[in-house]
């Protein structure tokens, strides 16, 4: 009795800690469990796939309903900015970014799908999010074990430059189909009198990539600095 009461109390300082309320925690707890598993159905479905066709042609296709039902969900972390000490500008960039790939290329171009860049970035975003929502949820649940931390804060120091290689090779793969198709595209004249070419919006995207990446990895950096060695870093304002 004794016991759980000091439990519940060291939980309770915990999330003081973090400055979340019950229903907050109890709905971060639910969120971050429902995507580890949606990300860890998609890697056993890859791996399955992989095992089965000794191909990675054809993969994309099988599993783009998880990926596009469980990318799309973390729109919410825009929501979770609100309640978790995090940055908003940080976070919508990573998912602005994300939903755009899955949404605006791969999944509107499917001529891109079996390119081997596409798997590129498909693997290295399940291992990072298996990795980051385990941690969450472990911490939310103050029973964090350290290799979980370690890998949090350490696997993106390759797999973030990695993953932007893989995003970045499938929009330069998508151009040629992008520009003979002209989707998306709006031509003068029409009756808005406005024009938009895709085509050259995705050039702007890729050379966004350049001052938006290193924000993104520096922060990451800052963040390992932080909950791995303990450093007190003074963040500005977004
Ligand atoms: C419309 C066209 C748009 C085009 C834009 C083009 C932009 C191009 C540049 C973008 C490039 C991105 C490429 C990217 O997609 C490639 C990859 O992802 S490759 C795979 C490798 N990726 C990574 O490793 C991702 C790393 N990124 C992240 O982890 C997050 O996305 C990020 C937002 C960067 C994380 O930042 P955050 O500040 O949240 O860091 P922490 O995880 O340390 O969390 C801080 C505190 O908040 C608590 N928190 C956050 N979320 C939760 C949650 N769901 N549940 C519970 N708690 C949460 C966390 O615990 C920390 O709290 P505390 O400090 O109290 O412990």
């Amino acid at each position: 009795m004794a016991s759980s009461e000091e439990d519940s109390t060291v939980e309770e300082k915990e999330n003081n800690k973090r400055g979340i309320g019950t229903v907050a925690r109890t709905w971060l707890i639910f969120y971050n469990i429902a995507m580890t598993t949606g990300w860890l159905v998609l890697a056993i479905a890859m791996i399955r796939f992989y095992m089965q066709k000794g191909s990675h042609k054809g993969l994309y296709r099988s599993i783009q309903k998880t990926l596009k039902y469980f990318q799309t969900f973390a729109l919410l972390e825009l929501v979770h900015c609100l309640i978790v000490h995090t940055s908003m500008l940080v976070t919508g960039v990573q998912v602005s970014s994300r939903i755009f790939m899955v949404w605006f290329i791969t999944q509107s171009i499917k001529q891109i799908q079996n390119e081997e860049s596409v798997i590129l970035f498909l693997v290295i975003w399940t291992m990072t999010e298996i990795t980051r929502y385990s941690y969450y949820t472990f911490n939310l649940l103050n029973h964090l074990p350290y290799f979980i931390k370690w890998a949090r804060y350490t696997l993106f120091i390759i797999l973030y430059p990695v993953g932007v290689v893989g995003e970045l090779l499938t929009i330069y793969a998508a151009l040629p189909y992008v520009q003979k198709s002209g989707m998306y595209s709006l031509r003068l004249p029409n009756k808005y009198n406005v024009s938009f070419d895709y085509y050259y919006f995705l050039l702007i995207v890729m050379a966004s990539y350049i001052p938006l990446f290193p924000q993104l990895y520096f922060h990451m950096l800052r963040q390992r600095r932080k909950v791995l060695h303990g450093e007190v870093i003074v963040e500005k304002d977004d």
